[in-house]
């Protein structure tokens, strides 16, 4: 992990995470670290600062550093807290942003820069642009749809892919940034309030206020150090483009502003005030999640949604030995494997068909059914769920795999979300949820969260389980209604540390050999 990151409490449940990757993709992972706490500025030059939390990279996995709930019982999002900075050019707008990272002293915290979504210019107006002739502080320069289209779905709590800028190009990179997770989402740039539509996704707007003569002289030592840009060049943009759009669009904004910040970054009592406010909304949003969930659906009936396999002689045999304390780390593997592998060619019936017509070695026309999805994709809750890789794996071909990894805090005894990996264009498939056992169902609902926040359809996703809790079924099935749910048995209780009653004690411990 990096030194920044304070990497996972001690408090938590150890799991192991496996580097092993069945999803045919490269593992190579970045890890980006959380809130810098040192007062040193770093030098921006692209569009996303980094590394400023645990919820962006570039490349498949994205570690959270153990998000805890970031939704209600019902499934329901808890909207990330936009705040606005807006102002002048070289005003300190990212300097104040990087500020209030520092004084929130909290996860989940994201930078995004209105950079990101300058247009691409066509070859004529990048030549224009290389003149220092391109007016970049016009309206038009910005693609303001794509802007708030991925601050809302941000703001929703979805995953987004960011464009990155680069000024000493004026394009943008061949490489996105994938942010996924945020919080609270600090949206900076020139023309953050210009628009109305823009203005109505923030929670909090912030104007920050510098003398025009400092701003130029911050612009010109910035430019010409990080944006490759000579002096003449410099002032001559300014002179021409810059000054004016202040006063024609920047500067009436003034009035959309719940606080305006003179002093930009020395302003520490203004940093404090904001960073107070954003706490407060934040413990307004907190929720203890897993006692909620153990006793919210006592005496309910059953959902419809709720599929179990039928309990045969040779099922219940199965469980028979599960279930049984004596019964060998040997003979568990082999025989919840053999449960496993029934499990999942029961789950298949549940995935949509169509008919199908084949002809016989004999000529003759069977009418059959066939899968009649898009794709398939297993999700593995690490880390119970991956030892039913191998079964998923015996009983598909060419299913692709991700990993979530969610801790129970055994302080707050929150589920907290750790890494995810997921397949490539999982929102087309239809995805097989697996975890070895379901007890209050606050993993199963982050995961199926996970999922929804990558655009996964509902009624796509099938949790898979060899053993549930009557609890875990119903905290599924109210707050995700479509979400099919498949097991070989439900138990009716979970004890006072939320283990399922009669159970079959702690799958992973006993399957891998760590009691
Ligand atoms: N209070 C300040 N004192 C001195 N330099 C500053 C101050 N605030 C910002 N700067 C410098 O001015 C330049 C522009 O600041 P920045 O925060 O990036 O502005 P913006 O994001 O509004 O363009 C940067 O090089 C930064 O280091
Ligand atoms: N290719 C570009 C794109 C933008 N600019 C200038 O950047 C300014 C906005 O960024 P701040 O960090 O200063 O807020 C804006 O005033 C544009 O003139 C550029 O020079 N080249």
């Amino acid at each position: 992990m990096n030194c920044m990151d304070k990497g996972p409490s001690n408090h938590h449940k150890e799991r192991r995470l496996s580097s092993r990757s069945n999803s045919g993709e490269s593992d190579d992972i970045i890890e980006t670290a959380r809130i810098p706490t040192s007062t040193g500025r770093r030098k921006r030059n692209t569009s996303v600062s980094e590394p400023i939390s645990v919820i962006q990279t570039t490349k498949r996995a994205i570690y959270t550093a153990g998000r805890p709930p970031w939704y209600n019982e019902q499934g329901e999002q808890k909207e990330a807290f936009i705040i606005g900075l807006s102002g002048g050019s070289a005003s300190g707008k990212t300097t104040v942003a990087e500020k209030i990272i520092q004084a929130l002293d909290f996860p989940w915290v994201v930078l995004l820069s209105m950079d990101s979504f300058y247009k691409v210019l066509t070859p004529e107006q990048h030549e224009i642009a290389e003149q220092n002739e391109y007016d970049f502080d016009h309206i038009d320069a910005f693609d303001f749809d794509l802007c708030c289209e991925t601050l809302g779905n941000l703001k929703q709590g979805k995953k987004v892919e960011i464009p990155m800028y680069d000024f000493t190009t004026h394009a943008r990179k061949k490489n996105t940034k994938t942010l996924y997770g945020a919080n609270v989402v600090i949206f900076e740039g020139i023309m953050s309030f210009v628009k109305p539509e823009l203005r109505e996704i923030l929670d909090m707007k912030v104007f920050v206020d510098a003398d025009s003569d400092e701003r130029l002289a911050r612009r010109l030592r910035r430019d010409i150090t990080q944006r490759g840009r000579n002096l003449q060049g410099v002032l001559h943009q300014y002179h021409k483009f810059v000054k004016p759009a202040f006063e024609q669009f920047i500067e009436p904004t003034i009035q959309y502003a719940d606080i305006v910040v003179p002093r930009g970054g020395s302003n520490e009592v203004a940093i404090d005030l904001i960073a107070q406010h954003v706490h407060t909304q934040l413990e307004i949003r907190n929720l203890n999640f897993r006692s909620q969930l153990a006793n919210a659906h006592i005496g309910q009936p059953l959902p419809s949604t709720l599929h179990v396999l039928d309990n045969t002689p040779q099922v219940q045999g199965i469980h028979t030995i599960l279930r049984d304390q004596s019964t060998s780390r040997d003979d568990f593997v082999f025989y919840s494997k053999r449960l496993m592998r029934l499990l999942f060619e029961f789950a298949l019936s549940f995935l949509p068909h169509s008919d199908h017509k084949v002809e016989t070695p004999q000529d003759k026309v069977y009418d059959g059914r066939k899968f009649s999805g898009t794709g398939l994709c297993g999700m593995s809750i690490l880390r119970a769920g991956e030892t039913m890789e191998p079964a998923l794996f015996s009983v598909t071909k060419d299913i692709r795999l991700g990993k979530i990894l969610i801790q129970t805090n055994l302080e707050t005894n929150e589920p907290e979300l750790h890494y995810i990996r997921v397949p490539r264009k999982i929102h087309e498939d239809h995805v097989i949820l697996m975890d070895a056992t379901v007890a209050t169902g606050a993993a199963a609902m982050m995961a199926i969260r996970v999922l929804l926040d990558h655009d996964v359809k509902e009624e796509n996703i099938l949790l898979v389980s060899l053993l549930m809790a009557e609890t875990g079924v119903h905290s599924v099935a109210y707050a995700f209604p479509r979400v099919q749910i498949i097991t070989t048995a439900v138990d009716k209780q979970l004890d006072s540390n939320y283990h399922i009653i009669p159970g079959l004690g702690n799958f992973g411990d006993r399957y891998f050999g760590t009691e």
